[in-house]
């Protein structure tokens, strides 16, 4: 079986999340998928008041290595146990999830396209653009509701890290997609189009 990866950037709130579920929903069975997120480093040496504090929008926050050997084992056909992050701990949780190998295979996250590793496993490089006024809203909303976050821990993080961080190499990696898809899963034309670029490598 030979796997098509596809990956999913953007922004923090741009819909990277929206698109994937809208292609999982198009191919059901047919897909897996892997969050950079899940990815993030474990920091049980620090205390909850420590990690709050991390940076957690730079590329050294991950655990790329691990993510890049679970991307090759799922393209080889083979299973993986892929880790399970918890933002409301700031921490890999004692879960793991199995993922089984599919003919297509997902990948997202807001700094896949800037790790050079991860990159060049992904065959069609997606970046979902959103304005930054837009996604903050939809952060605070989403962090305060379901990360248990207050909304001054949003604004000091978006002003020290998220933001800056965003210019320094999110940003910037647009410049390695594929295809630019502003308002992502809700861009009918866009999702169309990659639906058939899928549905020929799936004949
Ligand atoms: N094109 C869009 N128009 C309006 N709302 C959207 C659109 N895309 C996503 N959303 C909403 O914005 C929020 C963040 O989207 P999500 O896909 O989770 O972003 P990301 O995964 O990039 O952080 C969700 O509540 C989602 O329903
Ligand atoms: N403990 C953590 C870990 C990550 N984040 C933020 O998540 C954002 C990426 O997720 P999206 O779904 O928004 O793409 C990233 O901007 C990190 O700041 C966090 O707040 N806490």
């Amino acid at each position: 079986m030979s796997t098509l990866v596809v990956g999913v950037a953007g922004g923090t709130g741009s819909g990277k999340t929206t698109l994937t579920r809208a292609l999982i929903e198009r191919f059901p069975g047919k897909t897996s998928v892997i969050f950079h997120d899940n990815y993030y480093k474990r920091h049980d040496e620090l205390t909850y008041a420590e990690r709050s504090k991390l940076n957690y929008d730079s590329p050294e926050a991950f655990d790329n290595a691990l993510m890049v050997e679970q991307m090759k084992h799922l393209i080889a056909g083979n299973p993986i146990d892929c880790p399970v992050y918890d933002y409301t701990i700031h921490n890999r949780s004692e879960e793991t999830q199995r993922i089984d190998p599919a003919p297509v295979l997902i990948v997202e996250g807001i700094l896949i396209f800037a790790e050079p590793e991860i990159c060049d496993l992904i065959d069609i490089k997606l970046y979902v653009d959103t304005d930054a006024d837009v996604r903050i809203l939809r952060r605070i909303k989403r962090d305060v509701v379901e990360r248990g976050r207050t909304l001054e821990s949003v604004e000091k993080q978006y002003l020290t890290t998220v933001k800056p961080m965003h210019e320094l190499y999110v940003e910037p990696s647009k410049g390695r997609a594929d295809l630019i898809i502003p308002e992502g899963g809700h861009n009918l034309v866009a999702l169309d189009m990659l639906i058939h670029r899928i549905d020929r490598q799936l004949a």
